[in-house]
């Protein structure tokens, strides 16, 4: 397994800064510091986001130390804590099966996918203060729900709470200039798995015409332990065949491909029911950068942008509930019953492996009852 960065506490004080290794973690904040290392002021906690806004450079000579350091503190004696201070969240829609599967559900009748999809990476801004470290509950979320025969929407806690699997990438070097996508690994510190907790019914009547706002705000999961984007070097692969030609600052035919051949799994009340292939997102993180700065938007160290839904062709790769239940008419068996949304108590763990062996860290989360 590849080093994981993270923030823990294992008593009172401020969060300090923790490299796990399987089920242990090395403190670098103390580390660092014993050993007089340059950067030592840059891993005092309570976040990366110093270290992340320091480079690869500096990324690869921590990488470097830490393989010769032992990790001496037990996975299981720290409490870890959201590791870094999101500045904005994104979100992308860049899997082709997933687009195209909520298409269906969402507008039967219509093109499955708009006539953007192959163009650009279609995104929204998700909010940043509610991205939650994994293992916090998720609390059922209320608002206007209407079915599309209701005759008016009424009020009340979600019936179609879901799930959405996906791997996030975190921003450590920040920008004032587009990023063109061969300088996609001087910006981006590291990767985490990241569940975009929806909710269905308040999602269709509100999204009209400016997208996913309450369905979808109230909370979003990552996982405590970034993965470095270096470890994942050896999990590189092209993105699927492109079936038109891209605008210049989005054609990475000539450019090394950051496709990430990743094989994510989604397990709800102990039974995994879906394994997402990440290799099949059309749209790849270093076309979503270079799109999300396009215009002149600049970036800030602890930016988080994901990569939507991952969803692939068959019926056990599908990255949410609402495909696996096909719009709630299909039940999926559980080890806590069958299930087409998720109910109160129920447990959902994402975990994801990539072909060079690396693991990314699981991202985990239980509903909890509104009020309870
Ligand atoms: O197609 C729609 O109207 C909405 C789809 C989603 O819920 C998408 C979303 O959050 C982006 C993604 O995860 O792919
Ligand atoms: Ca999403
Ligand atoms: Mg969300």
């Amino acid at each position: 397994m590849a080093e994981q960065y993270g923030a823990f506490t294992t008593g009172t004080g401020p969060p300090r800064i923790g490299v796990r290794t399987d089920d242990h973690v090395l403190d670098l904040t103390e580390a660092a510091h014993a050993q007089r290392r340059p950067y030592a002021h840059l891993v005092e906690g309570p976040t990366l986001n110093p270290l992340m806004a320091a480079g690869p450079e500096v990324w690869a000579q921590v990488r470097e130390d830490v393989g010769r350091w032992e990790p001496t503190i037990a996975l299981s004696d720290v409490t870890p804590h959201l590791p870094f201070e999101v500045a904005d969240y994104v979100d992308f829609y860049s899997s082709e099966n997933h687009a195209a599967n909520v298409g269906r559900i969402f507008r039967p009748g219509g093109d499955p996918l708009p006539p953007n999809w192959k163009h650009l990476p279609i995104g929204y801004h998700g909010r940043a203060g509610t991205v939650v470290v994994s293992g916090t509950d998720v609390v059922r979320p209320r608002g206007q729900r209407k079915a599309p025969d209701d005759p008016a929407p009424t009020f009340g806690p979600t019936r179609r709470l879901d799930i959405e699997a996906e791997v996030g990438f975190v921003v450590g070097v920040p920008a004032t200039r587009p990023v063109p996508l061969g300088d996609f690994d001087r910006h981006v510190f590291g990767v985490v798995l990241l569940n975009d907790w929806s909710a269905r019914d308040i999602q269709a009547w509100e999204y009209v015409p400016l997208g996913p706002f309450l369905g979808k705000s109230f909370a979003t999961s990552v996982s405590a332990w970034v993965t470095p984007l270096a470890a994942l070097d050896g999990a590189r692969t092209r993105p699927p065949a492109r079936t038109g030609p891209l605008l210049p600052y989005l054609d990475d035919t000539g450019t090394p491909p950051w496709g990430l051949d990743l094989t994510l799994e989604v397990e709800l009340n102990g039974t995994v029911v879906s394994r997402p292939p990440f290799a099949t997102m059309y749209w790849t993180p270093a076309q979503q950068l270079a799109h999300l700065t396009v215009n002149g938007a600049t970036l800030r160290t602890g930016d988080l942008f994901a990569s939507g839904t991952v969803s692939g062709p068959a019926k056990d790769e599908l990255g949410s509930l609402l495909e696996l239940s096909w719009g709630g008419r299909d039940e999926i068996a559980t080890g806590a019953g069958k299930r087409t949304f998720l109910e109160d108590g129920d447990e959902v763990v994402l975990r994801a492996t990539a072909t060079n062996g690396v693991r990314l860290g699981e991202v985990t989360g239980r509903i909890r009852p509104h009020g309870a």
